[in-house]
């Protein structure tokens, strides 16, 4: 069977307002970033399925004979692509040795390459003899959507490998993107990873790895935002490591247990996402005014106890929240919480002296903290000379 090799990357994403309460149906608003994870797709005739992934230190390799034995016979299920196929996931499970409600980085990231690799190739008679090398510029599990850049360049790659999207790559153009037809199938195979490796994901992650930029995400609905306001956002990662998994499941058991409690939350969190997409159009359509940036500082504000009731807070990130108010800069946990990372809006009068006096503050705290850009492209594929020299030495080594 042909192979085609290739080069993909997706952006990992913030969250500005509407993490958990999205799950739940309400809207979220989402932009990528520019720290990206890369696959290298190589074909292969070892008859051997190869997975490095440096970031997490897994390096496996299957005998395609093996995997086939572990194709369901019928591939409706499979197909069905609103949920994952049970049949194929407790094979999986059994596989990899992988008990039900494990939360193992390892265990999550091999299921989701694999149940990918099976679902895209299943169809065709024979699964092929491949390498795919991962390295990614996202801190793993601190609320970046790692999760979501890989399995959007999984689903990227082994659709584009398989025949099933064709390349966007030109004689001219050395990074280039798919089109709306591609991307959709591409985000829809990425969800599956997502399930996979979330439990119960709402999506806006993998969409906003699929088409980048600023979306607004409601109920599947994706709506990119055209007209946005350039914000200086700063990052911060807490270190404290956490699940999404665990996180998300903990929000529905509170739901569960004080409905009348946090309903009227996910309600409020719906509210300041609209109110926050009210303001940064204003800002588009008027000039920007120290107003505007009020509005949005207490909305910050407003969500992060929203967050903190929702019990996904954490100490590390009240200490965060306070170091960077301190200076006169408003900061809200973005992605799952629990840990994780902050996103501290700047103004556009914030002076550079702020921003690396709170900068250092929060490196005293033993975190990381980098100004970053956001609304960067989507998942794309790259011919080699398209790649950061580093990133193709990383992805090289395997
Ligand atoms: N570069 C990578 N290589 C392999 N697995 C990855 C990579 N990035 C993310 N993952 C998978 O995603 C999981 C982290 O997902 P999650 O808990 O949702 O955190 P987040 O998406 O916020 O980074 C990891 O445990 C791992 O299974
Ligand atoms: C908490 C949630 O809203 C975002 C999770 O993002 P991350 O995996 O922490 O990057 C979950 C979801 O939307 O699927
Ligand atoms: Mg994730």
């Amino acid at each position: 069977m042909h192979i085609k090799e290739c080069i993909v990357s997706a952006p990992g994403k913030a969250i500005l307002h509407g993490e958990h309460a999205v799950v739940h149906g309400k809207m979220a608003l989402a932009v990528s970033l520019n720290l990206r994870t890369y696959l290298q797709l190589q074909a292969t005739f070892t008859g051997k399925v190869s997975i490095n992934l440096p970031n997490i230190n897994a390096f496996l390799s299957w005998d395609v004979t093996t995997l086939s034995h572990l194709v369901p016979e019928s591939k409706a299920d499979l197909e069905n692509m609103d949920e994952l196929d049970a049949e194929l996931v407790r094979r999986l499970r059994h596989f990899v040795g992988v008990p039900n409600g494990t939360l193992d980085t390892r265990s999550m990231a091999v299921l989701a390459f694999l149940y990918i690799y099976i679902s895209v190739f299943a169809g065709s008679g024979e699964l092929p003899s491949l390498t795919v090398s991962v390295w990614s510029e996202l801190p793993t599990g601190a609320g970046l959507g790692s999760s979501s850049a890989y399995s959007v360049c999984l689903a990227a790659a082994l659709l584009s490998a398989s025949g099933t999207i064709p390349s966007p790559l030109s004689d001219q153009e050395n990074t280039a993107r798919w089109g709306e037809v591609e991307m959709e199938l591409i985000n829809r195979y990425a969800f599956q990873g997502e399930r996979i490796i979330h439990g119960n994901p709402s999506g806006v992650d993998n969409a906003v790895g699929t088409w980048g930029g600023i979306l607004r995400y409601h109920s599947g609905k994706i709506t990119p935002l055209s007209r946005v306001p350039m914000l200086r956002i700063l990052l911060t990662n807490t270190k404290v490591p956490r699940s999404t998994k665990v996180l998300v499941a903990g929000v529905r058991d509170k739901m569960n247990k004080f409905p009348f409690i946090i309903n009227p939350v996910l309600d409020s969190v719906d509210a300041i996402s609209c109110t926050c997409e009210q303001t940064l159009s204003e800002m588009t359509s008027d000039s920007p005014t120290p107003e505007h940036y009020d509005t949005l500082e207490e909305l910050i504000d407003i969500n992060q106890h929203h967050l903190n009731v929702m019990g996904v807070g954490h100490p590390a990130l009240d200490t965060l929240c306070r170091v960077t108010l301190a200076r006169g800069l408003h900061s809200k946990l973005t992605g799952a919480g629990g840990g994780g990372c902050a996103i501290t809006l700047l103004r556009p009068e914030t002076e550079h002296s702020v921003v690396q006096n709170t900068v250092q503050d929060l490196r005293d705290c033993g975190y990381d903290c980098w100004e970053t850009r956001i609304g960067a492209a989507g998942v794309q594929e790259h011919s080699p000379l398209a790649v950061k020299e580093e990133v193709l030495e990383v992805l090289a080594c395997y």
